[in-house]
């Protein structure tokens, strides 16, 4: 037998500034760790106040409650004869930097600050944190008191060091600093560094795990070695979900792996590993060569042997990092099950953390709707799924949420009657709404097991019009009666926002109806395409108070709701996919039906390969239409794929406004065009761009007309 050792690594479900809530999970997480063994246990970054603090951070009572959560840490039994890597903010010489501290037996062996910080698409580490440049150097850090007290130490190494055990080498990295090219970990394997510790702060967004993955798997691929990969898990106050999915690799596989998903608060994932298989793998000659003309880095010595764990009963679970075993095949969700899973987690985390009493939706019998309802229809399958398998705190926090005593003996084990009890769902016609929308809303409640209303709308509407009318004395006409651009779009607005106002008054005051206590909260459904378009009505029911699609394109709610028809047995839903979008706000005459992509002038296929182009692309008015000569250009002439990109343009310019009141809501993608957070963009445009129009105007004037020559297939059409 070589030298074997037991490592953990873990999701924690932790909340920007639950100091008491953060200290708890991360003394289960090393709970559960030496229980099974474990000699090394990390977490995720800043685990101590909550990676999302955001300009909390700059705050001193940020470090201090951190430091004095520390202090309660080291004091526990918990940390004895275990190393654990522990994430918080430490100010340095008056300077925040972003930490690991390395605790073994009530002492700080190690104080690591972050070197390469997180900052484009939704990370702003540079706002708060200063990187540590002095690579390989370490200098002393003056401990507060309090941890004085415990540690009876004054002084600690701060910087880049590696800590040395009597048995193997110890390196510590931070998130973002997997993702450089030039990552810590290869100068420090390279100098017998054998176990990294990654200690994270990642969202989910579609389709990403691979990439995270890949970059593990390739972090000891080459350079041998066992790497730990940690992450929070949950939303912990703002619009990311941080999507676990804790991992261990060795010499380049994964050996285990953790949910990426999960309403559990605490989830450790554990290995026993042969560090001798590392020595193995790295006895190459070119490696040696590299190896041995590596920059040192500064040890730490410590009398301690990860080696030292039990291993009369190790778990058959945490055998698998050893050689031999099978291969552990890297589960990864389809889109359409992150889209089911990624917002269902975390509206539960916002339902359960904000005290309220459950959801309410306006449902319309159209797409967006639909499939926020159903996201939420999937918190309640992983609710009772959960209960079922007897989890005690998903149990006791749907009891408090359901409005049940503190005795109760309820347990939510079916997800039809745990959505009747916190969901809420209300149609609310107008006389231009169609039997069809009404009857699939109504469906889809059943479905679902929803408290659903189903109402008219008419009076209040006709109360505002009349009041208009006594006020000014005309009466505006819809476009189909006679009236103009103007009255036609006042009179749909009108409609639209009177909706949110019910929604209000509905979730305030439905628990009160049904004699429960507390209040519910809006849900919005605009999309993340139609939000970029400016296709929505300000402040009507796109103002919510958080919204679970808001970062996800129609496309992938479509293949969403696709998925969801099978997966959660629910026939009804194609009924929801092969419905024409409409707003049902105008009058319907036997020339003219309301149509979303008639209104807005381009279809959704086309809509979502703008938002990709403007999204991930970031491409401007010009190199859009570049790019789309070669996209679209066996179909399409130039001038008509000009007129589109000009169209596409001028209204996400002049509905940029909208982007200022845009719902808080979930961010799937490292892009939203929400303007308070991600989208840092002007919102008064010159929205005709005279100059940009005009140079693609002239191009497209002189470009040959490929559409002519019959080859063209639509590529504007996604199925
Ligand atoms: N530059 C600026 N900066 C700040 N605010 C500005 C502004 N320009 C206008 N505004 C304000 O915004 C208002 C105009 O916006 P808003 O009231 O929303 O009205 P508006 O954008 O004119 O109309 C709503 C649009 O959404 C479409 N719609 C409505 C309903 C449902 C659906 C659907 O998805 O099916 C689509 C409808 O066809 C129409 O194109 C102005 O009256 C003004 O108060
Ligand atoms: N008849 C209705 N009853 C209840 N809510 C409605 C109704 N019509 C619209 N809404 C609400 O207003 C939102 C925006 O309406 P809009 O007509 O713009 O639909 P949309 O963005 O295409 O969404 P959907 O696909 O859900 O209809 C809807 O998602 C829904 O929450
Ligand atoms: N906290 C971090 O350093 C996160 C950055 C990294 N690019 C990620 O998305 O995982």
């Amino acid at each position: 037998m070589g030298h074997l050792i037991t490592l953990a690594t873990c999701s924690l479900n932790q909340w920007a500034l639950d100091f008491q809530g953060n200290l708890d999970r991360i003394l289960s997480s090393i709970a559960i760790a030496k229980e099974r063994g474990a000699t090394l246990r990390v977490g995720p970054e800043l685990e101590i106040p909550g990676y999302g603090c955001l300009d909390h951070f700059l705050e001193g009572d940020t470090v201090l409650h951190s430091w004095e959560v520390l202090a309660k840490i080291l004091s526990s039994e918990e940390t004895m004869g275990i190393v654990c890597d522990i994430g918080m903010p430490v100010v340095h010489k008056n300077v925040i930097y972003n930490c690991r501290v390395v605790v073994l037996d009530r002492k700080i062996l190690l104080i690591r600050p972050k070197m390469w910080l997180a900052n484009d698409g939704n990370y702003r580490e540079h706002r708060y944190f200063t990187p540590w440049v002095k690579h390989r150097q370490w200098e002393d850090h003056y401990l507060p008191r309090i941890i004085q007290a415990v540690t009876k130490q004054t002084k600690v190494p701060f910087g880049d060091a590696v800590i040395s055990t009597l048995d193997t080498c110890i390196g510590v990295e931070l998130c973002e600093e997997l993702f450089t090219p030039a990552s810590p970990h290869i100068l420090m394997g390279l100098d017998g560094v054998e176990i990294f510790t990654n200690s994270s702060g990642s969202h989910h967004e579609l389709r990403k795990l691979y990439t995270r993955v890949e970059l593990i798997k390739e972090a000891t691929l080459k350079l041998g070695g066992i790497y730990l990969y940690a992450n929070q898990q949950g939303c912990d106050g703002d619009r990311l979900y941080y999507d676990g999915s804790a991992m261990i690799a060795v010499n380049g596989r994964i050996v285990a792996q953790g949910s990426q998903f999960s309403l559990n608060d605490v989830e450790v994932v554990t290995a026993t590993v042969d560090i001798e298989d590392v020595r193995a793998h790295r006895a190459k000659s070119s490696r040696s060569m590299q190896a041995a003309s590596a920059d040192r880095y500064h040890r730490i010595e410590v009398s301690f042997a990860l080696t030292s764990g039990k291993f009369d009963h190790v778990r058959d679970e945490d055998m698998m990092g050893l050689i031999g075993t099978n291969i552990l095949e890297v589960r990864y969700h389809s889109p359409e099950e992150e889209i089911a899973l990624g917002p269902a987690c975390w509206l539960w985390d916002y339902l359960r953390r904000s005290r309220t009493q459950g959801y309410f939706i306006p449902l319309s019998g159209g797409i967006d709707s639909c499939a926020t309802a159903v996201i939420v229809y999937s918190m309640c399958r992983l609710v009772s799924e959960a209960a079922r398998r007897g989890d005690t705190q998903v149990i006791a926090d749907a009891r408090r949420i359901s409005g049940e005593t503190e005795d109760s003996a309820y347990v939510p084990s079916d997800s039809r009657e745990f959505a009747n009890r916190i969901f809420h769902t209300c149609y609310m016609g107008t006389e231009n709404s169609s039997t069809e929308t009404r009857r699939r809303a109504k469906q889809l409640s059943e479905a679902i097991g929803s408290y659903h209303i189903d109402l008219n709308m008419d009076s209040v509407v006709t109360a505002v019009r009349s009041l208009f009318s006594f006020v000014t004395g005309v009466r505006p006409q819809f476009q189909s009666q006679g009236g103009s651009k103007a009255e036609n779009l006042a009179l749909q607005n009108i409609q639209a926002r009177l909706r949110m106002v019910l929604a209000y008054l509905f979730a305030q005051l439905l628990p009160w109806v049904r004699g429960k206590s507390g209040g519910l909260l809006v849900l919005g459904s605009a999309n993340v395409d139609e939000s970029l378009r400016g296709y929505l009505t300000k402040y009507d029911c796109s103002s919510a108070d958080i919204n679970p699609i808001g970062g996800i394109s129609k496309t992938d709610l479509k293949r969403f709701i696709a998925y969801a028809q099978t997966t959660f047995d629910m026939p009804v839903l194609s009924s929801f996919l092969s419905a024409v979008p409409t707003a049902e706000l105008e009058p319907i005459t036997a020339t003219y039906v309301q149509s979303d992509e008639v209104d807005m002038g381009m279809t959704y296929d086309e809509l979502s390969v703008f938002g990709r182009l403007r999204k991930v692309e970031k491409c401007g008015p010009y190199s859009t239409f570049t790019k789309l000569i070669h996209e679209w250009g066996s179909f399409l002439s130039p001038i008509q794929i000009a007129d589109k990109v000009k169209l596409f343009f001028f209204e996400h310019a002049r509905n940029r406004h909208k982007m200022t009141t845009l719902t808080p809501a979930y961010h799937a993608e490292s892009y939203s065009p929400d303007d308070n957070r991600f989208d840092l963009r002007p919102f008064l445009y010159p929205s005709r761009f005279p100059w940009q129009f005009r140079k693609i105007d002239e191009i497209a004037s002189v470009l040959p007309d490929r559409s002519q020559q019959g080859l063209g297939i639509d590529k504007t059409k996604t199925e």
